[in-house]
């Protein structure tokens, strides 16, 4: 095998990156942001690390959301807060339904690109270049808009730091205050309909925090109960843009992908012999591949030597989308294979992408039936096969959408017109995705008993 370098991959075949018309242009960009500092820093990467590595064992849970695309028009303090606050809310539930710390990633402040079905997208018989994300081009549908843009990868990098930074913020700065949040579940189980369903659990979270404070231990005086953890994670799609951020550290010497904390190749990009598996295997960040459908047990176990030689905890997450009615017939099968061969994975269960559908209004939505059912089936076929449902993988923001079907509140097709805001896939909305925290959390329990 030939050594790896940061632009090793530049030897290889890839998919799904855009056609830049200025080539100079680009590698100029590519040089600046070469030298622009870094939007993480590795001794974090390798704190993930270490928490990955419990899930991994089956110590801790693994909660992953954000947007399908972050954009630049709803960058903004609302969003990156609603979102925020959406996932503390749900970590919760969780910690206390698995009885197990949760490792909260956010699919934020870098989720700018987007591989697409189709290269180009053919709206009242005009054809058009397909929109890639913010990062590319812009999603306006005129000629000019879709040509690839190399300064938007700088733009994309400033977005990330000045979301990372409000992350940060919220993370140790009250935001994340367990009394609050649980507050704020309190509240969302208040006004829903199906608050019976849901009260016990959120009663009995109040229970044990009121139980901590006559104890002592308080948001005064615990950082535990005040501050959390938040790391960030994305699509590693365009490798330009990763390998201008790959540093080697100075305290490891290893090579660390610093535009997020954990990256994950898609399902579109992880061809064997293509380059984003030979980018992956040489950087040190832990990573995730999407698995879906049409994975083999023996190239899943090629693909896991291929970037996890080394069978190292923690380092890999397969995030399976497979769709409800897939998953059951092709999930035990790979699933067997890896516990045969002994390989250290976590399996985490993307809900989403395998439940794509058009309404018959046109837009490109999912059900939350269909999201949960392939979330049901993935802990069945973990329980039947004695392994670990490790985490969940999730397209959700904290505002109020409207580009998924059903919940408590009974979306359907006809509510989608109201607040359709996404550019690319139809995320959870706060009420759903929380809905669903509460679901995941009886299964987790159940999982971990
Ligand atoms: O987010 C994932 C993909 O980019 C997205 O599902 C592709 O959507 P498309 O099938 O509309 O191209
Ligand atoms: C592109 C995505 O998914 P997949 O690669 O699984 O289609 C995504 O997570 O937005
Ligand atoms: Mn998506």
């Amino acid at each position: 095998m030939k050594p790896w370098s940061p632009n090793s991959w530049r030897d290889l075949p890839i998919q799904q990156q855009p056609n830049y018309r200025d080539a100079e242009q680009l590698s100029n960009v590519e040089a600046q942001l070469n030298s622009a500092p870094p939007l993480v820093f590795a001794e974090e990467t390798r704190s993930l690390y270490k928490y990955l590595e419990n899930v991994c064992e089956g110590k801790a849970f693994l909660l992953q959301g954000g947007d399908c695309a972050e954009s630049f028009s709803e960058f903004n303090a609302a969003s990156i807060r609603d979102t925020f606050k959406t996932l503390m809310q749900m970590a919760v539930v969780l910690t206390y339904g698995g009885k197990c710390p949760v490792v909260k990633i956010a699919r934020m402040a870098g989720q700018y690109a987007k591989p697409r079905s189709a290269d180009l997208e053919t709206i009242d018989g005009v054809s058009l270049p397909s929109y890639r994300g913010d990062i590319v081009n812009s999603f306006e549908f005129t000629e000019d808009a879709r040509i690839p843009d190399p300064q938007r990868l700088m733009q994309a990098y400033h977005h990330s730091a000045a979301t990372l930074n409000l992350l940060r913020a919220f993370a140790q700065g009250g935001l994340a205050d367990l009394h609050q949040v649980n507050r704020w579940n309190m509240s969302f189980v208040a006004a829903n309909p199906l608050k019976n369903k849901y009260q016990e659990l959120a009663d009995r979270i109040q229970d044990a925090l009121q139980f901590m404070e006559v104890c002592g231990i308080t948001s005064g005086n615990s950082a535990n109960i005040r501050e959390t953890e938040l790391f960030t994670s994305h699509e590693a799609l365009l490798l330009g843009y990763e390998e201008a951020l790959t540093r080697r550290d100075h305290l490891s010497g290893d090579w660390y992908d610093c535009s997020a904390h954990f990256v994950w190749i898609g399902e579109r990009t992880r061809q064997l012999d293509h380059a984003h598996i030979e980018f992956f295997r040489g950087i040190k960040n832990p990573i995730g591949v999407k698995v879906g459908p049409g994975m083999d047990p023996d190239e899943l176990i090629r693909l896991i030597d291929a970037v996890n030689p080394d069978n190292i905890p923690g380092r890999l997450t397969l995030i399976t989308r497979m769709g409800a009615d897939v998953l059951p017939e092709k999930l035990p099968a790979l699933v067997r294979k890896v516990q045969q061969e002994g390989r250290k994975v976590i399996w985490s269960s993307d809900p989403m992408h395998g439940n794509t559908e058009k309404a018959s209004n046109g837009y490109k939505t999912r059900s939350f039936d269909n999201i949960m059912r392939e979330i049901s089936q993935f802990f069945a076929v973990h329980k039947a096969e004695g392994s670990y449902p490790g985490g969940i993988h999730l397209e959700m923001t904290g505002q109020h959408v409207t580009e998924c079907t059903g919940g408590a509140y009974g979306l359907c097709e006809e509510d989608l017109a109201q607040r359709y805001r996404t550019q690319c896939d139809p995320r959870l909305n706060a009420d759903q995705v929380l809905e669903l925290g509460f679901l995941v959390a009886d299964l987790l329990k159940d999982a971990r008993k």
